[in-house]
Formats: structure tokens, C-alpha cells, sequence
């Protein structure tokens, strides 16, 4: 038999799991399938049922996961899961596992998207061997570098999601004064994230409420999906408006990123969320909210700016860093 890898991308959300077989130095899926994270109390369930649909072990698996990861182990942000390389290593008899932040799956999988995979806001005056950034909004907010030195390209994972919203209007600040009561500490992942575009449509509507704008019948809204529909299916004024403030904010958050690593490389807008809002994104005030750095702004639009529509970014990255073990497993065996 070939020998066969399994790459997974675990999110709050949704968990994507692929088997792949090496044949000729080539890669060819032969299982993939998707599970409801939530649905599952740990990832041991959702490794043993994957297993279940092939015909051995393993000799490699990568996992990309929505966390911090430290010494090979990591509990996800927002789901009760903890899961350990060392754990699944002996649990599954698989001789090699590694696991890393989702994002940093992400940044790996720029260098092999191809264009169809990326929409582009902002051309800018790509650099190149200069700082990229990949980002995205999800269950959560990911964040990672990519970092080119004389040695290749370094990928740096990152807790980004977990910085403070800095607020830019009094708006926002008002915003930030309602998330605060409720969380505490008001990171951007609190607005940047599915639960938080839910939470800025109540913030909005009680906004519009106290105004007298809006009849006494309310949309009841509790997931994300719902506002998108909401605004794209019946122009609801609240939930517009809940998507071009989303915008504005991600696309601010999107140009600090920018800034903070001088990302002339480019700034890559990956998640879930992005792609089903992508036309706002496209019409709406996030390329000039990443723009508007005050004496910086002339830089600012040279920095290039792509949405990655391929909702398997991170597979794609968990996949090619599983094929580098294969190979390099491979490699120790015959020798080279
Ligand atoms: N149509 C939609 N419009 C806006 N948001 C949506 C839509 N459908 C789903 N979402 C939101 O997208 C989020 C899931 O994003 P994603 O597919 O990136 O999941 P994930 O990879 O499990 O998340 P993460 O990696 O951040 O933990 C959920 O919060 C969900 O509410």
C-alpha cells in the first residue's frame, strides 16, 4: 500500500479532515469529509470515525487548530476541545503528528493558492521578500506572518484576535462601551467573529430603537448567517448597516496589521465570513478604512490587499506541511 498522510482544519465551527496518498511524489485525496465541531465532545470522536473510513494507519497527520498552541498541545479558543500531538501519537498508533495554529496553515497555503482563490480590494505596489499578512474572521479571529529572510519564508502564528478594538468614531466607541459591559475586556475578535457581527446587529438595533427609527416588529436574530441574509435578501436597514460597520472595522483592523509589520507583501483576508460578505467588502468603506492611517495613508494604498475565497486554505496549508513530513519520513528510510 502507498503510504498516506491526514491533514485537518479545526475550527469552533466546522472541522475539515483529508486523507491524502503520495504516489509518485504526487498528492491525490482519497477521503475527505466535514464535521459540526460542536457536535462532538473531543477530537478523539471525530479522528476515530475518520479512521474508521480508511484502510490503515497513518504514517503522518498535521492538524491546523483555532488556538494557541504550546509544546505540540493546544485548547481551542472557542470550543471545550484540548487536543495534544502526544495524545493522538499514542492513542492512534500514528508515527508522526504534528499540530499548529490554524493561520499559521493559512500563511502556508498563500504560496500554492491560485489566483481564482484570491479577490483582490486593493493592487497596491506589491514588494516582494517583504512581510505578509493573512487574517481572517471566523468562529474567531485569526491572525499570522509571513516573514521572508535569507533562509526562505518563516511563518509566524500569533494571538492578533485577542488585541484590543481600538474604536476610530464615536460610534465605535459607543460600541466598545456595550461590549465591555457584557465581555470585559473588548478584544476585536469580539466584533471580528461571527457571535460579534451578531452582536454589533443588537448594538445597532437598540442603537435605532432609542432613535424611534425602526417599527415595534424586530427581526429575532442569533447567528451570523441570519444578518448576512437579512441585508443581502431583504435590504434590512439594520442589518446593512451591521455589515458596512463590520466592514469599516475589519478593514481598519486589517491596515494596524499592515502597519504594525509593514506588510508590503500583502495583506490576505481569509475565515469564513469574508467570502460571504465579499461584495460589501468590495463596495463598502474597508479599503478606505485601511487607508486612513492619517500621515500614512499615501502608503497605505501601496500595500496590496486579497480576500482568499477558498474556504480550505488552511487544509491546503495542513496538507503541503503533512506532505513535508512524508517526504522527509521517506527520505530517512531510503537514506537520502
Ligand atoms: N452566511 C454567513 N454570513 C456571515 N457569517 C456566517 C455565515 N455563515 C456562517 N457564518 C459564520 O461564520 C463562522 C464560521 O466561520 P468558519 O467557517 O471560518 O468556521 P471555523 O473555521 O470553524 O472558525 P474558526 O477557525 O474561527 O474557529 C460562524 O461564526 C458562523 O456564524
Amino acid at each position: 500500500m502507498n503510504s498516506y498522510l491526514i491533514c485537518g482544519d479545526i475550527g469552533g465551527t466546522k472541522t475539515l479532515m483529508r486523507a491524502v496518498v503520495m504516489k509518485d511524489h504526487a498528492c491525490e485525496t482519497c477521503l475527505e469529509r466535514r464535521y459540526d465541531s460542536q457536535a462532538y465532545d473531543d477530537f478523539d470522536d471525530v479522528l476515530n470515525d475518520f479512521l474508521q473510513h480508511l484502510p490503515g494507519v497513518p504514517e503522518v497527520v498535521c492538524l491546523a487548530i483555532a488556538g494557541p498552541v504550546t509544546a505540540q498541545q493546544v485548547a481551542l479558543t472557542n470550543l471545550s476541545w484540548h487536543i495534544s500531538a502526544q495524545h493522538i501519537q499514542q492513542q492512534f498508533s500514528i508515527p508522526a503528528v504534528r499540530i499548529m495554529n490554524d493561520f499559521e496553515a493559512v500563511a502556508y497555503s498563500i504560496e500554492i493558492l491560485s489566483n481564482d482563490d484570491l479577490v483582490t480590494l486593493q493592487t497596491g505596489n506589491p514588494r516582494p521578500n517583504s512581510t505578509r499578512v493573512v487574517l481572517g474572521a471566523g468562529t474567531g479571529m485569526g491572525v499570522a506572518w509571513l516573514i521572508n529572510g535569507v533562509n526562505g519564508t518563516t511563518v509566524l502564528a500569533t494571538e492578533a484576535g485577542h488585541i484590543d478594538f481600538a474604536p476610530t468614531n464615536t460610534l465605535q466607541i459607543a460600541l466598545l462601551d456595550y461590549l465591555g459591559i457584557r465581555y470585559g475586556h473588548v478584544s476585536i475578535e469580539r466584533i471580528l467573529s461571527g457571535q460579534g457581527l451578531v452582536d454589533l446587529f443588537h448594538f445597532l438595533q437598540e442603537d435605532s430603537l432609542k432613535l424611534g427609527r425602526t417599527g415595534n416588529k424586530q427581526p429575532v436574530v442569533n447567528d451570523a448567517a441570519t444578518v448576512t441574509r437579512l441585508a443581502f435578501e431583504q435590504q434590512h436597514p439594520v442589518a446593512m448597516q451591521t455589515l458596512e460597520h463590520f466592514s469599516e472595522i475589519y478593514g481598519a483592523y486589517a491596515g494596524n496589521l499592515a502597519l504594525a509589520g509593514l506588510c508590503h507583501g500583502g495583506v490576505y483576508i481569509a475565515g469564513g465570513i469574508a467570502p460571504r460578505i465579499l461584495r460589501i467588502l468590495q463596495q463598502s468603506g474597508f479599503t478606505s478604512a485601511f487607508q486612513n492611517k492619517g500621515r500614512f495613508r499615501t502608503l497605505m494604498q501601496t500595500i496590496p490587499i486579497h480576500v482568499i475565497v477558498n474556504n480550505k486554505a488552511g487544509l491546503l496549508g495542513a496538507e503541503y506541511v503533512a506532505s513535508q513530513m512524508l517526504s522527509s519520513t521517506a527520505n530517512t528510510h531510503t537514506g537520502q
